[in-house]
């Protein structure tokens, strides 16, 4: 019997997932703050933790740092407020498996969590010669592949590129927001590609606390640091005749860029604390978002790492510059949600497309899925009318209004988190302009880190 662990401050809605879960087959047990489910993490098995992203005492983040360290293995869903959508991406770029937004549905969660334990924990993800689930269609529409090209011309010319590389050995960096499908793309190219019938393996390089990615790339030798029970094979050996996926390269620390560099061009690798070199074949394709050159002028990325992986580039359009594609994805999204709810829902009315085509779509696709998903969930009709939508899709002047009040200077705000984001943004525009927005610079002068910047610049669509 699967193991959750529900870690929220309110009582009703521990109360409430927990009944819910345990009628479902599953041993659940709550927890009110970080500090308790750390605790009780420390000394029980779980497999599965459902974290409110605010507790009293940590943040989402933090907590999701804290159980991956004490188990890489436990998959993490986290509970946001759907304005803090681009702050749970960031938490799945930390290795939390998925998202809920609240108001929570118990059915949207169970089926996430359904997924969650099917999955492999995030951190390292082999498609290695796995068939495809035979699945009989409920209906025509859902007998399309999962995988869309879409019609916009951005997207046309990016499959060319996918076809015209995929049959090469070179190195291909995929450059993108998150969630625009980078990592689609890299399995596009992988099955496209020779190497097929061989394993294609991801690791996400922004999931990985520092001290294990040398481990996770290359393997280690039993007893080589604490922690290092048994010989390990790292992601490369694992990857051997196929394709490896480094996902978030940029977040590699500079020594482990240097050893990844010296595997690229000598093709050997060493496990840690190993004196063997073994040989590998490995094609490697990366993804970031952020701008590498930019990491390389400021000296945080190595220039001949960049130019070693950048054989071949991808960029991948925000899902708002994609016009029609939107739609065609929308579609994609309820054929999927219909076969996993068993539902019918036959589309979305006119009202419902054009909100969805005029959003900003901050996580892309990942996000146009969820929200697709819970529409699914919530529509009673043939149609997904703009009622079964998130508020702040429908009403997103709600959203600025705050913002207005604040940017008056003497208008009441509507929110502290809208006072405290407002004197964020302030203050990042503020330290860019003294350093001439040199990011490095500018991280440095706040006390964050180079990647908590980059995320705030663009959760306030800050133009440099
Ligand atoms: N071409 C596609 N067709 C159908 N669904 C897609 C496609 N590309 C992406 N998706 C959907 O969008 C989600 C996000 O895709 P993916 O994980 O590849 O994005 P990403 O750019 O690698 O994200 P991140 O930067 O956060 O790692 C996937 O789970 C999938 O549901």
């Amino acid at each position: 019997m699967s193991k959750i662990l529900i870690v929220d401050d309110e009582a009703d809605i521990c109360l409430l997932l927990k009944k819910f879960f345990t009628k479902n087959g599953y041993e659940a047990q709550t927890a009110s703050d970080g500090e308790e489910a750390i605790s009780f993490l420390k000394s029980n098995p779980v497999d599965l933790v459902i974290c409110d992203f605010k507790l009293p005492d940590y943040n989402g983040l933090e907590i999701l740092q804290k159980i991956k360290i004490i188990n890489s293995k436990i998959q993490v869903i986290m509970i946001t407020g759907y304005s803090d959508v681009r702050i749970a991406v960031d938490a799945l770029k930390k290795g939390a498996y998925d998202y809920v937004t609240k108001p929570l549905y118990p059915e949207e969660i169970l089926l996430t969590v359904k997924n969650a334990l099917a999955a492999e924990p995030k951190q390292v993800v082999s498609t290695a010669n796995q068939k495809q689930k035979q699945r009989t269609p409920r209906s025509k529409k859902n007998a399309q592949a999962d995988y869309i090209v879409g019609n916009s011309p951005q997207a046309l010319n990016v499959q060319k590129h996918i076809e015209l590389i995929a049959p090469t050995d070179m190195s291909v960096i995929i450059l993108g927001e998150t969630g625009t499908g980078k990592e689609y793309v890299a399995k596009s190219i992988h099955r496209l590609s020779k190497r097929k019938d061989q394993a294609f393996v991801a690791l996400d390089c922004g999931a990985l606390p520092e001290e294990l990615a040398a481990s996770e790339l290359f393997g280690h030798i039993k007893g080589s640091f604490t922690g290092a029970i048994d010989d390990k094979e790292g992601c490369f050996e694992r990857a051997n005749g196929g394709t490896l996926f480094l996902d978030e390269l940029g977040n590699l620390s500079y020594e482990n860029q240097i050893k990844l560099l010296r595997v690229l061009q000598e093709r050997y690798v060493r496990r840690v604390g190993g004196a063997k070199d073994l040989p590998v074949d490995v094609r490697v394709i990366v993804a970031t978002n952020e701008d590498l050159k930019e990491a390389v002028r400021e000296g945080e990325f190595r220039e001949d790492l960049f130019h070693r992986v950048n054989e071949f580039s991808i960029e991948l359009a925000p899902l708002r510059e994609r016009g029609e594609d939107i739609i065609l994805f929308a579609e994609q999204f309820l054929n999927k949600a219909n076969e996993q709810l068993d539902k019918s829902v036959e589309g979305f009315d006119d009202k419902a497309l054009a909100i969805l085509k005029s959003h900003h779509w901050h996580g892309n696709l990942r996000e146009l899925g969820n929200v697709v998903k819970r529409a699914v969930l919530l529509c009673q009709h043939k149609y997904i009318e703009d009622s079964c939508l998130p508020t702040e899709l429908v009403h997103p002047e709600n959203e600025e209004h705050s913002e207005i009040a604040i940017n008056l200077n003497g208008g009441i705000p509507s929110s502290l988190k809208a006072v405290v984001e407002q004197a964020e943004k302030t203050a990042i525009l503020e330290v860019l302009k003294k350093t001439n927005n040199n990011k490095s610079k500018t991280a440095e002068l706040l006390e964050v880190d180079r990647k908590t910047l980059y995320n705030k610049i663009a959760q306030y669509d800050i133009d440099l």
